[in-house]
C-alpha cells in the first residue's frame, strides 16, 4: 500500500512540469493513506527530473517523520492541515503557476463563467483574506491551511477541490494525487480563460446557475467518486 502511494505521489510529481504547472521547483504533490494515516510528499527543492520515489517523505497527521532522511516541502503543515480537516481528499497539489498565482496576488476569486470551469468547480474557486502580521509572522504554513480551512467553512471541498491563497499560489486536491493534478491543470487553465473573458467583456459576473449545475452534476452526480448523491441534492 505505501509503496504503491509513493508511486503515485512521485508520478504526480513529475506531472507537473509535465502540464507546465511549475517553474524551478515551484510546486509539490502529496498522498495520503487514510487506513494507516500516513502522508507521502515531496522534499523539498529537490529537482523534479532528479527525484526519485525512494526520496519521498512519510509522515503521520501529526508531522512526525516516519520515514525519509530528506526534508519534506516547506509546504507539508498546509498539507497536513487539510488533510485533518477534509476527510474526502486523498491528494494534495501546491504550485505557483502564472495564471491561477496571478489572481491569487491580486486577492480576486476565479468567478464561473462557463462550463469548462463548471465541469470540475461548483461555482467560483474562492481567494482566501489576506493573513495577518500575526499569522505571517507565525508558523506561515500552518496559519495558510487555517485560513483555507475558515475559507471553507460554508463550501464543500469536493464542490470546489481548489482555492487561491491570497499573496502566495493556488493549493488543489482530489480523490488521490492524480486527481488533484488534474484539478491544478483544469484550474490554471480556467484562470487564463476568465482573465481573458473579462477583459473581452468586463461585464461578466457568473455563469448561468442551470447550467452550472448541468455540467458539474453531470459529472459529480449520483456517481460522484466522493459518494455523494449531488442530483438528489440539487432537486430537493
Ligand atoms: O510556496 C512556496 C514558496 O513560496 C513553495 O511551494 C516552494 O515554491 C516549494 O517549496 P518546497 O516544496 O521545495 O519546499
Amino acid at each position: 500500500m505505501l509503496e504503491q502511494l509513493k508511486k503515485e505521489v512521485w508520478e504526480a510529481n513529475l506531472a507537473l512540469p509535465k502540464h507546465g504547472l511549475v517553474t524551478f521547483t515551484w510546486g509539490n504533490v502529496s498522498g495520503i493513506d487514510r487506513e494507516q494515516g500516513l502522508v507521502v510528499i515531496k522534499p523539498s527543492g529537490v529537482a523534479y527530473e532528479d527525484l526519485k520515489a525512494e526520496q519521498l517523505v512519510v509522515l503521520n497527521l501529526q508531522g512526525d517523520i516516519v520515514e525519509g532522511d530528506l526534508r519534506p516541502s516547506s509546504d507539508t503543515p498546509t498539507h497536513l492541515a487539510l488533510y485533518r480537516a477534509f476527510p474526502q481528499i486523498g491528494g494534495i497539489v501546491h504550485t505557483h503557476s502564472s495564471w491561477a498565482t496571478s489572481w491569487a496576488q491580486a486577492g480576486r476569486a476565479i468567478p464561473a463563467l462557463g462550463t469548462t470551469q463548471g465541469d470540475y468547480f461548483y461555482g467560483t474557486v474562492p481567494c482566501t483574506r489576506a493573513m495577518t502580521s500575526e499569522e505571517i509572522a507565525g508558523e506561515y504554513e500552518l496559519e495558510t491551511g487555517n485560513v483555507i480551512i475558515e475559507t471553507f467553512k460554508d463550501i464543500s471541498p469536493t464542490d470546489i477541490p481548489g482555492v487561491l491563497v491570497n499573496q502566495h499560489a493556488p493549493f488543489t486536491w482530489g480523490k488521490n494525487a492524480h486527481d488533484a493534478v488534474h484539478n491544478a491543470v483544469v484550474l490554471e487553465e480556467v484562470a487564463k480563460m476568465a482573465y481573458r473573458s473579462l477583459i473581452l467583456n468586463p461585464e461578466l459576473t457568473s455563469m448561468d446557475q442551470a447550467l452550472l449545475d448541468k455540467h458539474f452534476l453531470r459529472k459529480h452526480g449520483a456517481n460522484a467518486y466522493y459518494g455523494q448523491t449531488k442530483k438528489e441534492e440539487a432537486h430537493k
